[in-house]
C-alpha cells in the first residue's frame, strides 16, 4: 500500500483479504473535496473494511491511497472514556492551546454545550453520538468516516441527528464517506450511493435531489427503489 496526500479521496486498485477471503478486489473510488458520499453494501461485503482503509488505519490494505492529512471516524459505538468528562473526551490526544475553548465550541456545534463537564455515562445514546461527532469536528476534518453513526438510535433521534449532520456538513464541507444500512439515510444525505458487492463497487447512483430532501418526493422514492433493487430487495412495501 502506498499513501500519499490528496485533497480528497483518490484510490486506485484497493485490495484486502482476511486468509483466503477477498473483500475488497481492486476497488478504484474518488470524493471529491466537500463531497458527501454513502456506501452501502449486504452485512459483511466490506464497507467498514473499506471505511477502515480510508482512514489509513489498515496497513495490509494493499493498493494506492490518496487521501487528505487531516481525517476524524465516527463509529456506531461513541468510545467515549467513562473517566474522562466530556469536554476532554472531544480533545483528547489533540495538542496545542485553548482545547477547553475548542471542545466547547464542537460541543455548542451539536447542542450540547451545557454537558461539557458531565461524565460520558450520564448521556444518553443519541447524545454520546453527539459528542462522538463534536470529537470529529474539533478536528476538522478534510475526510469524515461514518461508520453507521446512527445504527443505534432509535428512529426519532436517529432523525435528529441526520439533520444535525446535514447542518454539519453544509456548514464545515468535509469530504464525507458514511458507511450505513439505511437507504433513506444514504438518499437524505449524500450526492452520491455507492454499492458495494464481491469486493466491486458495483453501482452508482447520483443523488441529484435538491436539499433538504423529503422522504415523500416522488424523484426520492423512485431512487430509494432503485437503491433497494441494487441491495436485492425487490419488494415495494420495504
Ligand atoms: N480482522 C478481520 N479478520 C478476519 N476477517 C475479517 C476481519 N475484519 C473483517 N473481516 C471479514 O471481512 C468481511 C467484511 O467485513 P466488514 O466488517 O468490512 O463488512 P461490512 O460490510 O462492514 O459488514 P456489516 O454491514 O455487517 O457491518 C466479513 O466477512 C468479515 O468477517
Amino acid at each position: 500500500m502506498t499513501v500519499t496526500l490528496h485533497e480528497g479521496v483518490r484510490v486506485r486498485g484497493l485490495s484486502r483479504s482476511f486468509g483466503d477471503r477477498t473483500v475488497l478486489d481492486r476497488v478504484d473510488l474518488d470524493i471529491a473535496p466537500g463531497e458527501f458520499v454513502a456506501l452501502l453494501g449486504a452485512s459483511g461485503s466490506g464497507k467498514s473494511t473499506l471505511l477502515r482503509a480510508l482512514g489509513g488505519l489498515d496497513p495490509q490494505a494493499g493498493g494506492d491511497l490518496g487521501l487528505p492529512d487531516r481525517k476524524a471516524v465516527v463509529y456506531q459505538e461513541h468510545r467515549l472514556l467513562p473517566w474522562a468528562r466530556v469536554w476532554k473526551n472531544v480533545v483528547l490526544g489533540v495538542k496545542g492551546p485553548d482545547l477547553k475553548a475548542r471542545a466547547v465550541a464542537a460541543l455548542t456545534e451539536v447542542g450540547l454545550k451545557d454537558r461539557a463537564e458531565a461524565w460520558p455515562l450520564t448521556l444518553s445514546g443519541g447524545e454520546s453520538q453527539r459528542v462522538a461527532l463534536a470529537r470529529a469536528l474539533v478536528r476538522t476534518p478534510q475526510l469524515l468516516l461514518l461508520d453507521e453513526p446512527f445504527g443505534a438510535l432509535d428512529a426519532l433521534t436517529r432523525m435528529k441527528a441526520q439533520e444535525l449532520v446535514a447542518d454539519l456538513w453544509a456548514e464545515h464541507r468535509p469530504a464525507v464517506l458514511l458507511v450505513t444500512h439505511d437507504v433513506e439515510e444514504a438518499l437524505l444525505l449524500a450526492d452520491r450511493a455507492l454499492l458495494l458487492a464481491d469486493g466491486r463497487l458495483a453501482e452508482e447512483i447520483t443523488v441529484d435531489l435538491p436539499r433538504p430532501r423529503a422522504l415523500d418526493h416522488p424523484d426520492f422514492v423512485a431512487l430509494r427503489r432503485r437503491l433497494l433493487s441494487g441491495l436485492g430487495v425487490e419488494k415495494e412495501n420495504r
